[in-house]
């Protein structure tokens, strides 16, 4: 287990019980979003788990706020509205876009008048061509595969209200499309999604997450993660056998078995050594810890102390 000096350990009954006081039911229509996001999402988990999450969110975006109005106030500038940023990170499939576009979907409905936004990371890997050109397309989500100089800068420009464009990346064709973007236009709160959101750029001397106002790590055993990543895997498959152009196509009308085979063994040459070198160090510089079980069930948060 990891180093838990500077955290809470809080397992899920206590979480629940601290937020008593203030849970609300959901409606209808913020069940029905939350399903569209997954329909494998425990919604005991949302009202336990996400549902405390958001709030807690809600202060730290208030102490935020009141801090830049206070510090602009001192340097006797005009206070701008500042996009509260959080980030999300954890290994290759172990639910960082789920969880990511549930809480999209919890703070929209929590902060109607607020504007929420989301991206993914995986938007600033260089094109496979580019992969291919520097020989590195086997250490596809490694730190040396994506231009963090880029994503830097699109996230200061986010911070100082600039339009910014994110490039987009489709798993189905593996790879970035090309002229796709999302443009991140002035939000209220924007949630960065991906592997390398707490790591240090190579030759920079910033975090992307010096730009975020609160961070949180996915995380789970090793072994369940795996599972996860097969489990996506086979869905991908079967979404892909009618459509020719998609990056499974060939593993998806040919044998199961090996096609499985394969995702084993990407799984265990890329994903993995990837979690263990680069991945899982940076658990430590989160705010948050959401821990993992059976079914994607999360049984205990660290939330750091100082
Ligand atoms: N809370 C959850 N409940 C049920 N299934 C989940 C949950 N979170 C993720 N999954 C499933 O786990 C797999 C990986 O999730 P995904 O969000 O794609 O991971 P990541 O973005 O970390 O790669 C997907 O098949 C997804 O449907
Ligand atoms: C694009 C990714 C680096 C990012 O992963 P994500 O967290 O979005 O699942 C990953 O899905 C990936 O393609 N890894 C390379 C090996 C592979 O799984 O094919």
């Amino acid at each position: 287990m990891y180093n838990q000096m500077n955290y809470y350990k809080i397992p899920r009954d206590e979480w629940r019980n601290l937020y008593q006081k203030y849970q609300v039911s959901l409606s209808a229509k913020e069940l029905s979003r939350i399903k569209s996001v997954n329909d494998r999402i425990s919604l005991a988990d949302v009202q336990d788990i996400y549902q405390p999450l958001v709030h807690l969110l809600g202060i730290h975006m208030k102490s935020r706020q009141e801090l830049m109005k206070q510090q602009a106030e001192f340097l006797g500038i005009e206070a701008h509205k500042v996009p509260f940023i959080l980030g999300i990170a954890g290994s290759v499939a172990v639910g960082k876009s789920t969880t990511a576009r549930l809480l999209q979907t919890l703070l929209s409905a929590t902060y109607p008048e607020k504007k929420v936004q989301l991206i993914t990371t995986d938007g600033f890997l260089y094109p496979n061509k580019e992969l291919k050109r520097r020989q590195i397309m086997q250490r596809k989500g490694f730190p040396e595969s994506y231009d963090m100089g880029r994503l830097l800068t699109f996230t200061n420009d986010v911070k100082n209200g600039l339009p910014a464009k994110a490039p987009r990346y489709s798993h189905k064709v593996y790879d970035i499309v090309p002229d796709e973007f999302d443009v991140v236009d002035n939000p209220d709160i924007l949630i960065v999604e991906g592997i390398n959101v707490l790591q240090l750029p190579s030759n920079q001397q910033l975090y992307v997450s010096d730009f975020f106002d609160f961070s949180i790590y996915v995380d789970a055993h090793e072994d369940l993660i795996q599972g996860w990543y097969l489990e996506r895997f086979e869905t991908l498959l079967d979404t892909a056998f009618q459509d020719p152009s998609n990056y499974y196509y060939p593993y998806a009308i040919g044998d199961r078995t090996k096609a499985t085979r394969m995702a084993r063994r990407v799984w265990l040459t890329i994903n993995r050594p990837n979690l263990r070198e680069y991945i899982l160090p940076t658990r430590n510089r989160a705010d948050l810890i959401l821990h993992k079980t059976q079914n994607h069930l999360v049984n205990e948060l660290f939330l750091r102390k100082y």
